[in-house]
C-alpha cells in the first residue's frame, strides 16, 4: 500500500461516510501538459433492434429470407466527447441504460462505434462485464490460465504470479472448485487479481467490484489508489456508488440517456447528478 502525504480535498457527503479516509483519496486534476490517454472525440453509437418481437430463431431466418424483418436503430451514445489524461481516475456516472457500459465497451475495444474515434495509449485491463474471459465448467486455477492467457501472459508468467492472484483474491482453499459453484463475490475476486497483477495503462473497473464484500471493496480500492499514484496508471471508473466515485475520481463525464450532460471536477459533477434526486 502507498502513503499518501496529500491531504484529501473536502467530499461531500464526507461526514456520511464510514470508510476509512486513509485507503481512498482522489488524485488532483492534472495540468495541459499531462499527456492524453484516452482520447473520446463525438462518439455515437446506434444499435440495430429487430422492430418485433420473434418467438424462434427459424422465425428469425424465415423472416429474413422473406424479407419481411425490419430493423429500428436505438441511438445509445450521441457526440460523447472527453480526454483522459496519464494518472487520472476519470468516472463516468448516469441512471441506468444511460450508455456506461456501452462507452467502456468501445474504449475497451469491444464495440465499434457508428461515428467518432476512440484512441487509448497502452495496455488496458477491462474489468467489464464479471465472469466474461471465464469458463464456469472450469476450476478457478484453470481460469486463471484461461483469463490471463485472454489477457496476453505467457503460462510461465503466470506461473510466476500464481500465489500473488491467489493471495489477493484469499481464495486459497477453492482453487479447485469449479467457478460455477463460486458466489459473484468469489469471480469478482478472481477478475480483480488478474486484471490488476501486471500495472496497466489503463485499468478499466465496470459495477465489477460492486459484488464484493466491504473488506474486498477497500482492498481493491487500495490496489487502484497504488495503481494511479505509484505507477501513474489512468483508470476509469462506472459506479452507480457516488460516494465511491466522489472519493477515487478526479473528474467526471455525466451521459444520461446516450448524451453528455456534463463533464468537469468530481465535486461540481456529482452535485449536479445528485440533486436529480432531490
Ligand atoms: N447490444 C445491444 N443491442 C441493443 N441495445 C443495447 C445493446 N447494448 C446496450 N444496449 C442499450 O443501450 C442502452 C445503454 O446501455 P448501457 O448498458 O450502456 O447502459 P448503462 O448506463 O451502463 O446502464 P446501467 O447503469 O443500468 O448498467 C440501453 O438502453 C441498452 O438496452
Amino acid at each position: 500500500m502507498s502513503d499518501t502525504t496529500e491531504s484529501p480535498s473536502p467530499q461531500p457527503g464526507a461526514g456520511l461516510d464510514k470508510r476509512p479516509e486513509a485507503i481512498l483519496g482522489r488524485p488532483e486534476i492534472p495540468s495541459d501538459d499531462v499527456p492524453v490517454v484516452i482520447d473520446v472525440s463525438h462518439v455515437q453509437m446506434i444499435f440495430n433492434m429487430a422492430s418485433e418481437e420473434l418467438g424462434s430463431l427459424k422465425e428469425y431466418f424465415i423472416k429474413i429470407a422473406r424479407h419481411e424483418l425490419f430493423f429500428k436503430e436505438f441511438h445509445a451514445l450521441e457526440d460523447i466527447t472527453f480526454q483522459v489524461r496519464r494518472g487520472e481516475a476519470f468516472g463516468l456516472v448516469g441512471t441506468n441504460g444511460s450508455g456506461k457500459s456501452t462507452m467502456l465497451k468501445i474504449i475497451a475495444g469491444v464495440l465499434e462505434p457508428s461515428k467518432g474515434t476512440v484512441r487509448v495509449d497502452g495496455s488496458i485491463a477491462p474489468l467489464i462485464e464479471l465472469g466474461a474471459g471465464f469458463d464456469m465448467e472450469l476450476t478457478a486455477k484453470e481460469n486463471i490460465y484461461l483469463n490471463g492467457a485472454l489477457l496476453g501472459y505467457s503460462k510461465d508468467f503466470i506461473d510466476e504470479k500464481f500465489d500473488d492472484i491467489v493471495d489477493f483474491a484469499e481464495l486459497r482453499d477453492f482453487m479447485d472448485m469449479p467457478l460455477k459453484n463460486y458466489s459473484s463475490g468469489m469471480v469478482a475476486r478472481i477478475a480483480f487479481a488478474i486484471a490488476t497483477i501486471t500495472v496497466p495503462d489503463v485499468l478499466i473497473v465496470d459495477e465489477t467490484l460492486s459484488v464484493g464484500d466491504f473488506l474486498f471493496q477497500e482492498k481493491c480500492m487500495r490496489r487502484i489508489r497504488e495503481l494511479v499514484e505509484t505507477n501513474n496508471c489512468t483508470v476509469l471508473l462506472v459506479s452507480h456508488d457516488i460516494s465511491l466515485v466522489e472519493q477515487i475520481c478526479d473528474r467526471v463525464c455525466w451521459i444520461e440517456h446516450g448524451h453528455q450532460r456534463m463533464l468537469g471536477a468530481t465535486d461540481e459533477v456529482c452535485a449536479a447528478y445528485k440533486a436529480l434526486g432531490a
